[in-house]
């Protein structure tokens, strides 16, 4: 088994069910490239490895658009709160005592989740991200990491937060590892300045990388905002340059129709995140039907473990089928298709990470679920059973540009990241000074 964590050479998934019900061969090459699909693939390597892939679904890697991966170590701290309350009398105050150890302990457990949920690439937001960086380069997964740019509307912070974000950049620069990218995060319209929210687009312009934002989670961000500026959240961003193709915008729970054709003239990606918003009983769920028909990227995303509590988005795409259908009163809203669609595709065009298809010349980022599992048990529709039926739990082996990261729910050092990880949140708490 270490000969095939540890490998680097082609491999070979052979007779795998594929999402059209059809049985294929995907052929990988040493750069990690799915080079044939179907008939010919085994003859286009010379495999190094040979997976089973009877008894096996391959899809494509899921990819997580919006989290703060480190906040696993606050999983069960403070929930069922108001957001406002949730982050200013809790969070904040813990996180006012994290250190790199923990980001690094932290991050590394949000990654084990998520290979353990088949997912190969996310989008985070947080800090101490040199720290993220060296977990996601040691964990094998895909990321764009984003220092969480708050300076509250003090221009010393803002400052400080310039450096923080420009050190970030350079640092990931300086790791060379194409798995790894930068993004700029200014947090949201409430807690940055317009100066502060120009700098971070222009600096992201300059340096052609993503903007992660907030945007639009909660009725009081959008009253606030129009109290303050005198106008909507999308359109505050719109004048500060944040709304690009390069943007991914977390929750757009209460965008109006014009914010949503702002958006997708401006080609942003947002992410649905329902089960925090669900959690924090934001109280209006993004209005996708409106952001599909203006044509802007739709794609999913967990949040935090502390407002969730997992990184499981096969729990997630359920959710989001069912509070899409819910929240606007129509069951043939978000179909199944269309939400793996999000988190596949969508997800992966989002963070520039390939297709987020199975096809010749995409990145081997591949998911291979448990056929004979209870939740694929019958198979009739493939995405059917994916996003109503089955949890991370059903996914047995995962690539992420063709290095296997688990195989056969086996991830090796589990054990080790999972104690240290208790430790640090444990130390954590007790540092702050409060048992929660
Ligand atoms: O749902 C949320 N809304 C707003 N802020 C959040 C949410 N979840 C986490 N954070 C906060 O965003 C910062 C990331 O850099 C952190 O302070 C984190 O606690
Ligand atoms: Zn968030």
């Amino acid at each position: 088994m270490n000969d095939t964590f540890s490998a680097r050479g082609s491999i070979l998934i052979a007779g795998v069910t594929t999402i059209d019900g059809s049985t294929a061969d995907i052929a990988i090459d040493e750069t990690g490239t799915i080079v044939a699909i179907g008939d010919d693939a085994r003859g286009a390597i010379d495999a190094d490895i040979i997976i089973d892939g009877s008894e096996r679904l391959a899809i494509p890697g899921l990819v997580n658009t919006h989290t703060h991966a480190a906040m696993s170590l606050l999983r069960g701290y403070a929930d069922d709160m108001l957001l406002q309350d949730w982050l200013s009398q809790k969070i904040w105050p813990l996180e006012a005592h994290l250190s790199g150890d923990d980001v690094y302990a932290g991050t590394r457990l949000a990654c084990l989740e998520m290979i353990r949920s088949g997912t190969v690439a996310f989008n985070d937001m947080y800090f101490f991200m040199d720290r993220a960086a060296a977990a996601v380069d040691e964990m094998g997964l895909k990321a764009t990491l984003a220092y969480g740019f708050i300076d509250l509307g003090m221009e010393d912070k803002r400052e400080t937060e310039i450096r923080a974000t420009e050190a970030l950049v350079r640092r990931i620069a300086s790791l060379n590892n194409p798995r790894i990218r930068a993004a700029v995060g200014p947090h949201s319209v409430y807690t940055v300045s317009l100066a502060g929210l120009s700098w971070c687009a222009g600096f992201a312009k300059e340096q052609n990388i993503g903007i992660h934002v907030h945007l639009s989670e909660t009725g009081k961000e959008v009253t606030d905002c129009l109290a303050q500026y005198g106008k909507r959240p999308a359109h505050l961003l719109d004048d500060c340059g944040c709304l690009t193709t390069r943007t991914v915008a977390a929750h757009c729970c209460w965008l109006d129709e014009s914010e949503c054709r702002l958006l997708g003239q401006r080609g942003v990606h947002a992410s649905h995140n329902p089960a925090s918003n669900m959690k924090l009983a934001v109280n209006r769920a993004m209005p996708c039907h409106w952001l599909k028909q203006y044509g802007a990227g739709l794609t999913l995303g967990t949040d935090g473990c502390s407002s969730n509590n997992n990184l499981d988005l096969f729990e997630e795409m359920k959710f989001a089928a069912l509070l899409q259908k819910f929240a606007w009163n129509s069951p043939t809203l978000l179909p199944a298709g269309e939400v793996f669609t999000m988190a596949t595709a969508g997800g992966a065009r989002a963070l520039g990470t390939g297709p987020g298809t199975l096809a010749v010349g995409a990145p081997a980022d591949i998911a291979l679920l448990d056929t004979r599992a209870v939740c694929n048990t019958p198979l009739f529709h493939a995405d059917s059973n994916i996003v109503y039926a089955c949890n991370g739990g059903a996914v047995r082996t995962v690539l992420c540009q063709g290095r296997i990261l688990m195989h056969e729910r086996e991830v090796p050092g589990e054990e080790e990241i999972i104690r240290e990880a208790a430790a640090a949140a444990h130390a954590l708490v007790e540092r702050a000074g409060d048992e929660g």
